[in-house]
């Protein structure tokens, strides 16, 4: 699986869930690039010759130089892709040694090309991998980050823990079959391994953006996991829930919704503020504007017991809490608070109650 920054690194760094695509911080200038013929004629083992391994090393020099952040994971990533595989460490010595022809070089600088505009590597490769799929990226639609996929293990495990009861219980409910919508799908990232982790499950995947709507659908057919989506071009703060009751109640609401503080926006790293849709980042004053709307419309789509499951910024579990208290008529409770592989509170569990 590849994951461009290691949660280990971001940790250090202190980076947030919605900080980082695939780049840290970085100084724009005039892109500096060693001529790629001199490469031919002095890295290799055999003179005009160039390996897997000089054009990595090559390449992380010339971004090294250009100011592009991780510049040997992009130079790795970028090569391995050209060479058919995942990450460079799973190169054998063979692919690592063997020249490589004329194309791949080819290949290899004009991805290099688009890395050193600071495009995101997963833009430039044109997919990125979530859990164990393997997703069609496509600016400006969201880059799924590593911590949502935790987001995704919660729903399975309450999914799961539900069925347990059930299955408990001396004369079990049903067969359970169950039914989530996801808002503000992306990619399709989260809707998409939700339906393979939960083989009996249907998802309603809903995002305002057409070009989202359009990657979640080629996503879904790519996997071919197309029979059990259904795919809306639909704005949640727009609209009732009607449109979204077609489907029954519901038993699973999930959203990685924008979140970041609008003032916080300006200071996102240059990857984000040009390539990404930046209304799939920002929050508004209180980063709350599209978590407001969910919760105010979680109480008429779901099952009594049925739950929310919501990606947040670590300020947000107190003022969701406290918003929650001021509008008890919704009848949700806070359930968990969950952190992410970095320490912060990073998930919120929120149930509606039996009435
Ligand atoms: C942070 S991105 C998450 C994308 C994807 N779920 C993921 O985790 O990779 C938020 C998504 O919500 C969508 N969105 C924002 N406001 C929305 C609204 N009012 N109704 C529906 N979708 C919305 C954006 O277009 C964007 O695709």
């Amino acid at each position: 699986m590849r994951c461009f920054t290691h949660p280990l690194l971001r940790r250090l760094l202190g980076l947030s869930a919605q900080s980082v695509p695939g780049g840290l911080s970085q100084s724009k200038g005039p892109i500096c690039s060693p001529k790629w013929s001199s490469l031919r004629q002095s890295c290799t083992a055999r003179p005009g010759l160039v390996t897997a391994t000089d054009a990595v090393n090559y390449w992380q020099k010339v971004f090294e130089i250009n100011g592009i952040p991780e510049a040997r994971e992009s130079s790795e990533y970028i090569v391995s892709f050209v060479l058919g595989a995942k990450t460079f460490q799973s190169l054998n010595s063979k692919s690592l040694y063997t020249p490589l022809t004329a194309l791949q070089q080819e290949q290899i600088q004009q991805l290099s090309n688009k890395r050193l505009e600071r495009m995101p590597v997963q833009y430039v490769l044109g997919e990125w991998d979530f859990q164990d799929l393997t997703l069609k990226m496509r600016p400006p639609v969201f880059i799924p980050r590593p911590e949502t996929e935790d987001l995704v293990s919660l729903v399975v495990e309450e999914e799961s823990w539900k069925c347990e009861k059930n299955s408990d219980l001396r004369f079990p409910v049903s067969v359970p079959h169950p039914v989530i919508l996801e808002i503000g799908c992306g990619s399709g990232a989260i809707a998409l391994s939700l339906l393979c982790k939960l083989p009996q499950s249907q998802v309603i995947a809903v995002d305002k953006e057409k070009t989202a709507v359009d990657l979640t659908r080629e996503n879904a057919h790519r996997l071919q996991l197309q029979d059990r989506i259904h795919i809306l071009h639909h704005d949640v703060s727009h609209s009732s829930a009607k449109q979204l009751l077609l489907w029954g109640p519901l038993d699973f609401i999930v959203s990685n919704p924008p979140y970041v503080f609008h003032e916080d926006m300006a200071s996102l790293d240059a990857e984000i503020l040009c390539y990404e849709n930046l209304d799939a980042l920002d929050g508004g004053d209180d980063g709350m504007r599209v978590i407001k709307t969910i919760l105010a419309l979680a109480p008429s789509l779901l099952k009594d017991s049925g739950s929310v499951f919501l990606e947040v910024d670590h300020r947000h579990p107190d003022m969701v809490e406290n918003w929650l208290r001021a509008h008890p008529n919704l009848l949700l409770v806070l359930r968990a608070i969950h952190k992410d592989f970095c320490g912060k509170p990073r998930f919120l569990h929120i149930q509606k109650q039996s009435r």
